[in-house]
């Protein structure tokens, strides 16, 4: 059976999600579905929400209200642990251990196989970087260290906070192929990003500002309804959208605090 058939468990299911950090409240009502076997992007600025949002999913994040559910089971549960692959922002691995005494210490703690560790460091592309102290490779290296141990065990979701920041073209491109291929395999992926660019490569987009949902589409349908040429622009012209006609917001409206229409306005004034 296809993953995406429909009627599948999503692979993600946000409801009502709001949470508060240092005093302030972050997210506020969240509503989404991830659906299995997609690369979706979580678009938006610096300091959104949308590591909030991917801690969340993982099941490291204190909630407020509201709940997730992970491929059918609650955020965090310990059935999860298995299935689900997370790379935050900050580099995860040991910099004193070279890169495949790195994941062969992960293979081990997860239960991995044991042919698992050349098969990930050949998909991030770190073939012949094995006997390197991870202490010795460039920032992009480290952090595709950090990839390739998230996907030892095949996890069916892939939560990865920004994987391409620093990478060069290239390796931008190398990696969109990989989270490609790991999609046509079955695996849903999440992306965060703040690089509007690379939305064209998603099957879907939740595009974020403020701790709310500014669109949840594909990238294709998104341009249509802004009338924009990219992501970015689409992203503009909602925000001015909201600020301007708040009753015709591309969110539900009852999800809209009267004080966010207020500080779009003034923004955009
Ligand atoms: N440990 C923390 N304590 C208090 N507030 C926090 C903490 N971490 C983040 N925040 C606040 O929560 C909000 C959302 O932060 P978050 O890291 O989720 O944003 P982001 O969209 O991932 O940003 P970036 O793209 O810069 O990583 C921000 O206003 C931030 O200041």
């Amino acid at each position: 059976m296809m993953n995406s058939s429909a009627g599948a468990v999503p692979a993600i299911r946000v409801t009502g999600l709001t949470v508060v950090r240092g005093g302030r409240p972050v997210l506020h009502g969240l509503d989404l579905d991830v659906a299995q076997g997609s690369i979706t992007g979580l678009l938006g600025p610096s300091g959104c929400g949308k590591t909030t949002l991917l801690r969340s999913i993982v099941g490291v994040q204190k909630t407020a209200a509201g709940g997730v559910e992970v491929l059918g089971a609650p955020a965090g549960s310990a059935t999860l642990r298995h299935r689900v692959g997370y790379v935050t922002q900050a580099p995860s691995v040991y910099s004193d251990l070279s890169v495949a005494e790195n994941l062969r210490y992960f293979a081990a703690v997860l239960g991995a196989p044991p042919t698992d560790p050349a098969r990930v460091i050949a998909e991030v592309g770190l073939a012949g970087h094995e006997g390197t102290l991870t202490a010795q490779l460039s920032g992009g290296q480290r952090a595709r260290v950090s990839l390739a141990a998230a996907l030892l065990g095949n996890p069916e979701l892939l939560i990865l906070d920004e994987p391409t920041v620093g990478l060069d073209p290239v390796l931008r491109q190398d990696l969109w192929q990989l989270f490609r291929q790991l999609a046509d395999a079955g695996a849903t992926l999440l992306v965060s990003s703040h690089v509007m660019d690379e939305a064209s490569r998603c099957d879907r987009l939740l595009l974020m500002r403020e701790g709310r949902l500014l669109a949840d589409d594909t990238p294709a349908e998104l341009l249509r309804r802004t009338g924009a040429a990219d992501v970015d622009s689409a992203f503009l012209a909602l925000v001015a959208g909201q600020a301007l006609t708040p009753g015709h917001a591309l969110v539900p409206e009852e999800t809209l605090m009267p004080e966010q229409t207020l500080l779009t306005a003034e923004e955009s004034s």
